[in-house]
């Protein structure tokens, strides 16, 4: 079980912000060739992705081609494949079409962020090469007309839409970048609005954002403890003879039990 809390951008036109990239630990890293990068930048930008995956990183490295249609997408594609990269972000997914006729041999993490990649986010997230689906919160805001709203109201429907999509199929479902890099109170506030909507992690921008990201989509030592109790208690009460327990004045059934062993399996990965 490798966790994905965290998933920081870093662009690619950027040697600095690369190498500062090894000495961080997010627990992914996208290196961009899209958005963050000029257009007169992006031969260059592919240039430094291919030096970067020469030698090995402690996290998996992907690497955000840019678009179908775009006159840089052949070679970004030709990059992921001849580097070792592990897998490829592909922004403005519309279609499971889009996907089937790359016939991917990497992992493909999708990026929801149009109308269309939301209401055809069930099917992005069937296909067996997809992994992940990202929120592109920003495209998808500008192409929904929504006013910025600090609860995300707005696009919630969206969210949950891209939640629902992944968990149905077994994927991860990564929530938007929070533009605001100098408010961590406001991405605290939306990372823990994003674990209550049931994203494993946050996509994001700045270093600054990796510590909080990975504390609210993580495990604390409280959160531990209580399943550790809870599975205590549920073991006692089947010793019992019972087919439920109560814990703390609630409810204890299987699924509360399976819930805590994940807790503690996350737990183990980050803490142990
Ligand atoms: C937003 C930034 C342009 C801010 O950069 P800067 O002003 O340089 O920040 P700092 O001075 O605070 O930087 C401090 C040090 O940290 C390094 N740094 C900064 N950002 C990163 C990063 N992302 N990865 C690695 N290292 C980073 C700086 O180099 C400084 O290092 P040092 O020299 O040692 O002091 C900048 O943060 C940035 O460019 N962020 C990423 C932007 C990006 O990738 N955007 C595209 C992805 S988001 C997106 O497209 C959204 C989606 O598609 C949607 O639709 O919503
Ligand atoms: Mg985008």
């Amino acid at each position: 079980m490798k966790p994905l809390r965290s998933a920081l951008y870093v662009p690619a036109d950027k040697p600095r912000a690369i190498e500062k990239a090894r000495t961080l630990h997010p627990d992914a890293i996208i290196l961009d060739l899209e958005d963050a990068v000029a257009p007169e930048h992006k031969a260059q930008a592919r240039e430094h992705v291919r030096d970067a995956l020469r030698t090995p990183w402690h996290v998996p490295v992907l690497i955000r081609v840019n678009g179908a249609g775009t006159p840089w997408a052949q070679d970004d594609h030709h990059l992921a494949h001849t580097t070792s990269a592990a897998g490829i972000v592909l922004p403005k997914v519309e279609t499971p079409h889009a996907i089937q006729t790359l016939g991917p041999t990497l992992p493909i993490w999708a990026m929801i962020e149009t109308p269309h990649g939301v209401l055809n986010a069930p099917s992005i997230a069937a296909l067996p090469a997809v992994t992940a689906l990202l929120v592109g919160a920003n495209d998808l805001a500008r192409a929904l007309r929504t006013q910025p709203h600090p609860d995300r109201t707005p696009l919630l429907h969206a969210l949950s839409s891209v939640v629902l999509a992944a968990r149905a199929h077994g994927k991860t479902p990564l929530d938007a970048v929070y533009n605001d890099i100098r408010n961590p109170d406001g991405f605290q506030r939306e990372c823990q609005q994003g674990r209550a909507l049931g994203f494993t992690g946050k996509t994001i921008i700045h270093p600054d954002q990796i510590h909080a990201a990975n504390t609210a989509f993580g495990v604390t030592a409280t959160e531990a403890q209580a399943a550790q109790e809870l599975i205590a208690a549920w073991e006692q009460a089947r010793r019992e003879g019972k087919s439920v327990a109560t814990h703390r004045g609630a409810l204890v059934e299987q699924m509360h039990v399976d819930e805590a062993q994940e807790v503690l399996a996350l737990w183990g990965v980050t803490e142990g």
